[in-house]
């Protein structure tokens, strides 16, 4: 076994010193061969990482605390919706105070937190991530100060010129080649519409931002499949608890296709520069400000932030218009009054106050199961109090979207009428809405977002009647996949479809319609 004996700790160290490392577990007097040591050794380094990791630092121990073990099912895959529904609200309902510090805050904590850029900046990720190696550091997301808003005028200006509502129509309509029945002879089909969703936002994406058609709905994308393979890649718990196992054993076989794939974007960029068109990166091709690194990384960020989280909410969507057929049915009804049974949508019949229902049914969608589930760590550059609480300076917060949408107000219920009621219940709940974030570094593709689903569920309300399979894996409540990166996104969302026989006139609905639906 592994014993030392004190009085002989100098002469030891002498002789340590002395001689080649090889040389010590031959010493006759260590009685302990080598594999003991570095067992020994091992399981000391794993005792001192477990204890750090349960004892909260002396200088946050006034803040009320969610017990860790009650996260850690983290590793096994958890998602994160089970694990903030089990633990955060219970636990804050009973404080009665909000969330918890060190990881969750207080919504109203949250909401300054997102106003002050100077004294809540990002936090600079961990060093050694992968993930970093492909989004690299020369981002809006990544930045603070003063690169962080030059980056961030860029592409606001960018999405700002217009919103591509044709484009959304189009690929709609690509979207049901793939979901009308194979055969005459039935006119229902099921389809993975969770699948189908992140094809059509990232064909959204690619031609509208990117400037690119990756034509995903219709084919299978080499470039796509590559991209989900280097995510998986990514999501590893393991390394993402621990990125310096990443530098210790670098996994060269991921590092080499992920190096590929940053290359392909580089690729993209270049055929964007000799080929301009009306999309957001041809915008930003002509901001003289931009250099080649800046713009191949915000291409990235832009692929990976505008897609996922589009389908993640459409999916949702859809999920709920099938579990509440009368739901679905107002909804169709108030589009059909608006848009007529044949035409195509526009950018003013598609928008927030054309359609008053349909948007309270996104919002709703967004609310309670929102695609990003908490933001980018924020750290505080200087001692700050925020309400009873003092932070000390260099303290890392989350701003938890998912705990804050799910306080108050039968939160697990899609109701969305608590977006058109004028109630004092109704406007509590309003205002904990923060699927997109808020202040200044807010989603700047909000708008973008809003009327690609406004025009993906308007064109799917008019074509379809839908319902959940018997046998579906979310009969009992929607399951989201697993992230490590904060997304909440249905996975195997089986959806059947029914196409609908007449395409009826429009019904008699005022501009402020509610809908009776409790
Ligand atoms: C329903 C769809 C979407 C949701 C719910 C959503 C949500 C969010 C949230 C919560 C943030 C703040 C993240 C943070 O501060 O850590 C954010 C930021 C961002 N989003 Fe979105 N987003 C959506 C769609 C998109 C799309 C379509 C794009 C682009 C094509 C996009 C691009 C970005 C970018 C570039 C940022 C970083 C902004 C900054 O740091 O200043 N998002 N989004």
């Amino acid at each position: 076994m592994f014993t030392f004996r004190t009085p002989r700790i100098d002469s030891y160290m002498k002789w340590f010193a002395e001689r080649p490392t090889s040389c010590i577990f031959h010493h006759r007097d260590l009685i302990m061969d080598p594999a003991t040591f570095w067992w020994s050794l091992f399981s000391l380094a794993i005792t001192f990482v477990i204890s750090q990791l349960f004892t909260v630092p002396s200088h946050l121990r006034h803040f009320p605390r969610v017990p860790i073990l009650l996260l850690v099912s983290y590793l096994p895959g958890e998602v994160e919706d089970m694990r903030i529904k089990r633990h955060i609200p219970p636990y804050a309902n009973e404080r009665g105070e909000g969330l918890v510090l060190p990881i969750f805050i207080l919504l109203w904590i949250a909401l300054q937190v997102s106003e002050n850029l100077s004294l809540f900046p990002n936090e600079l990720p961990p060093d050694g991530l992968l993930l970093w190696r492909f989004i690299g550091y020369s981002n809006i997301l990544m930045l603070n100060g003063d690169q962080w808003k030059k980056h961030s005028r860029v592409i606001r200006d960018a999405f700002n010129l217009s919103i591509p509502v044709k484009h959304f129509t189009t690929l709609s309509k690509n979207l049901f080649d793939v979901i009308n029945p194979p055969s005459e002879e039935s006119d229902t089909h099921t389809v993975d519409f969770s699948e189908l969703a992140q094809r059509f936002a990232l064909d959204a994406v690619g031609s509208s931002v990117l400037g690119h058609d990756f034509d995903a709905i219709r084919t299978e994308s080499l470039f796509v499949k590559e991209y989900n393979g280097v995510m998986r890649n990514n999501a590893n718990p393991i390394c993402l608890i621990m990125p310096f196992l990443e530098k210790a054993f670098p996994r060269k076989g991921v590092i080499k296709r992920m190096d590929n794939l940053v290359d392909r974007f580089k690729v993209l960029l270049q055929t964007k520069r000799s080929d301009p068109g009306d999309d957001v990166m041809t915008s930003m091709l002509e901001e003289p400000i931009m250099s080649e690194e800046e713009l191949r990384d915000n291409m990235i960020v832009l692929f990976i932030a505008g897609h996922d989280t589009s389908a993640g909410g459409l999916s949702t969507l859809v999920y709920f218009l099938a579990i509440r057929p009368e739901i679905q049915a107002a909804a169709r009804e108030e589009v059909l009054h608006v848009l007529g049974p044949t035409s195509d949508p526009s950018i003013t019949t598609l928008s927030a106050s054309s359609l008053p229902y349909m948007n309270a049914c996104i919002r709703e969608a967004l609310r309670i199961n929102t695609p990003i589930s908490y933001i980018v760590p924020r750290i505080t550059t200087d001692a700050v109090t925020l309400g009873k609480y003092y932070i000390p300076p260099n303290t890392s917060l989350i701003y938890n979207i998912y705990a804050v949408h799910h306080i108050c107000g039968d939160p697990h219920i899609f109701w969305p009428n608590r977006f058109l009621e004028k109630t004092e219940r109704s406007s509590i709940l309003k205002n904990a809405w923060v699927p997109f974030a808020s202040g200044p570094r807010q989603c700047p593709a909000r708008n973008f977002a809003f009327y690609e689903q406004r025009a993906l569920a308007v064109m799917l309300l008019r074509e379809y009647e839908w319902s959940l399979p018997a046998d579906s894996i979310h009969k009992n409540g929607l399951k989201n996949a697993f992230s490590p990166f904060a997304l909440m996104i249905p996975h195997d969302l089986h959806i059947t479809f029914t196409k609908r026989k007449s395409l009826r006139p429009a019904g008699r609905l005022g501009a402020g319609f509610i809908c009776s639906v409790p």
